[in-house]
């Protein structure tokens, strides 16, 4: 097997050059057959991994070295290619919600072993969404959320991915953000279609669709979300009281027992339409898009894993 590393050296609030450094040194010790590229800018490994993926090497692997957007880039690479080659990853972000959901070990030494002993893909569950505006279609492997989280992910990126890494549940700047968003984000028009279902929201704060439990960093927002049930979760959530927010948040980080709560509707499907009212902020596996009007289809796909 041949392994072709794609490294965020950036990830992690620069975490992601010791896990490399690490990283690197087992490769060399235990003689595996390898090849590796660092990003020189964003969005360089979608660019790096179709390339890879495009050679046609047999029996290979590409893995993602960084967070939850380095691993959505190198997936968008590998889908944009004629070979779906299998990904392997090594969690060096600041979220890494896609590890935590397959548990995958934060010590790179172990997610090298696991990587590395493995005999064969593993096919997981993908979201693909095809924008009825540019007619682009995107991958993804976590989530997309539109509303509440979307605009916290964006203060969080644009505060400077050094202070990133700091932005965790329990840090008060990621619980200051929250409360400073909810006062902000006003409630927008989101329409919703699921086979011959048709919704239409007035007042929404939040439109997760995943694939995964977390979000922004363990917040487990689809406790029911599996990456092999074929199935997106969709969690909405209608703007609310201040008190009732607080209700449902305190639910959502301790019981998960939010999604029995009447503010939120949830659904697992294999495909939806969406299209919003007004122009919100969008993020994408911790990737910030927007602000803009959205007029998506998603649906779910299936990409081998090396894992
Ligand atoms: N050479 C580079 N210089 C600056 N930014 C880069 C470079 N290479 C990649 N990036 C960008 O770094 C960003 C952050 O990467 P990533 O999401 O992997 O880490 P993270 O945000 O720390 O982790 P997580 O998403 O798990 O919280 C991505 O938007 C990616 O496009």
């Amino acid at each position: 097997m041949k392994y072709f590393f794609i490294v965020n050296r950036h990830a992690g609030a620069d975490r992601s050059a010791n896990v490399w450094d690490e990283v690197h040194q087992l490769l060399v010790q235990k003689k595996i057959n390898f090849d590796a590229v660092e990003t020189e800018y964003p969005q360089h490994a979608i660019q790096l991994a179709r390339d890879f993926a495009d050679q046609e090497e047999p029996d290979s692997v590409v893995v993602a070295v960084g967070g939850d957007g380095t691993l959505l880039e190198v997936l968008n690479g590998v889908r944009n290619s004629k070979n779906h080659l299998p990904i392997g990853y090594i969690p060096a972000g600041s979220g890494n919600d896609f590890a935590r959901q397959l548990e995958i070990s934060a010590d790179p030494t172990m997610a090298m072993q696991r990587m590395v002993n493995t005999r064969e893909a593993r096919p997981l569950d993908i979201g693909a969404s095809l924008s009825r505006r540019d007619g682009m279609v995107r991958y993804f492997t976590n989530n997309i959320g539109i509303g509440f989280d979307a605009k916290i992910v964006h203060k969080a990126n644009t505060n400077g991915k050094s202070s990133l890494s700091k932005w965790h549940l329990e840090s008060m700047a990621y619980i200051s953000a929250i409360f400073q968003t909810l006062f902000q984000q006003k409630g927008f028009e989101f329409d919703l279609e699921i086979d011959d279902e048709k919704f239409h929201f007035e007042n929404m704060f939040l439109a997760s669709i995943t694939n995964i439990e977390y979000f922004g960093g363990g917040v487990g927002i689809a406790p029911k979300a599996s990456l092999t049930d074929g199935k997106l979760d969709i969690v909405l959530a209608e703007k609310m009281t201040t008190p009732k927010f607080v209700q449902l948040f305190a639910q959502l980080v301790t019981k998960g027992t939010h999604l029995d709560r009447p503010e939120v509707f949830f659904r697992q499907v294999e495909r939806l339409k969406l299209v919003t009212g007004e122009a919100e902020y969008m993020q994408v596996n911790g990737e910030s898009f927007g602000p803009s009007r959205y007029d998506l289809e998603v649906w779910v796909e299936q990409q081998d894993f090396w894992m």
